[in-house]
């Protein structure tokens, strides 16, 4: 039996795309999720342990330890998706919004992978802890700047986990740009977007799914960061 992967956040958009992947190459899967979206049912009627877990609230880590112990005794990988992109504009109170934005995207990935680590260890082949961070993490950004300072954070954990769990655990980052839209992202927004890389494109959650098979796969990258941006950068 293969150890399976958690993924946080997995009940929509790129977190559901990794669970159905995973699903369809017969790797077992747990996912969390705040919302219980109608994707939920379905993922549980193909075998994916779904663990209902708002990470805001105080007790959630512990929760999701303890169930996931009781579910599992290794963990192929672990991969920190969940993720709200709150801004300075919509959160007046910036005080919580920093607080919010460093738990979802920092404190959570940390407490969890040191709470994890011996589910990783017992994995009978190196395992891995993906955190998904954000372009943004290395050039910031004047209207998510918390966010931004968060995901920030978030990749820097990969250097310090990789030093610290290498050669039985890889730790790396993955910093998307552009990967999908909102439903609710206008004309106007996604033309502005797009010309923001060089290929200006909106490319999919298979672009994320195949840089996570990436890694999974590499015996020899750690403590990286792997960018997924369209050339963004050199625009
Ligand atoms: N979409 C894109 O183009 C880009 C995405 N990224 C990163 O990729 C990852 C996936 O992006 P995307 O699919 O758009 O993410 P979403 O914005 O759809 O969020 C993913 C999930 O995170 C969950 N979540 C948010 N806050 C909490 C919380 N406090 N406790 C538990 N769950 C929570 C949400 O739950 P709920 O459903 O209840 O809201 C949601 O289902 C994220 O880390 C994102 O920052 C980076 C750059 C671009
Ligand atoms: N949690 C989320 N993070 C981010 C999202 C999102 O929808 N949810 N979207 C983006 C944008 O696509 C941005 O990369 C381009 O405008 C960034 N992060």
């Amino acid at each position: 039996m293969k150890a399976p992967i958690l993924i946080t956040g997995g009940a929509q958009r790129i977190g559901l795309a990794m669970a159905k992947y995973f699903i369809e190459q017969d790797v077992p899967v747990i996912i969390t999720y705040r919302t219980k979206h109608d994707a939920v049912q379905a993922l549980e009627a193909q075998g994916v342990k779904c663990l209902q877990i708002d990470f805001d609230q105080p007790d959630a880590r512990d929760s999701l330890v303890t169930q996931v112990k009781a579910h599992t005794t290794q963990l192929r990988a672990v991969i920190h998706n969940a993720s709200s992109w709150d801004c300075e504009k919509l959160n007046p109170d910036h005080d919580a919004l920093f607080d919010n934005m460093m738990r979802i995207h920092a404190k959570v990935p940390y407490l969890l992978n040191l709470a994890l680590a011996p589910l990783l260890e017992a994995s009978n082949e190196v395992a891995d802890i993906i955190h998904i961070t954000d372009y943004v993490a290395e050039k910031g950004s004047p209207k998510h700047i918390a966010y931004a300072a968060s995901k920030a954070a978030l990749d820097n954990l990969s250097r310090s986990f990789a030093a610290k769990y290498a050669p039985q655990i890889k730790v790396n980052s993955i910093a998307p740009s552009l990967i999908i839209f909102n439903d609710d992202d206008d004309a106007d927004y996604r033309a502005k977007t797009l010309k923001k890389s060089l290929m200006g494109i909106e490319p999919g959650c298979q672009e994320v799914i195949s840089t996570i098979e990436l890694l999974l796969n590499s015996s020899y990258i750690t403590g990286r960061t792997l960018a997924v941006d369209g050339g963004r950068h050199l625009k």
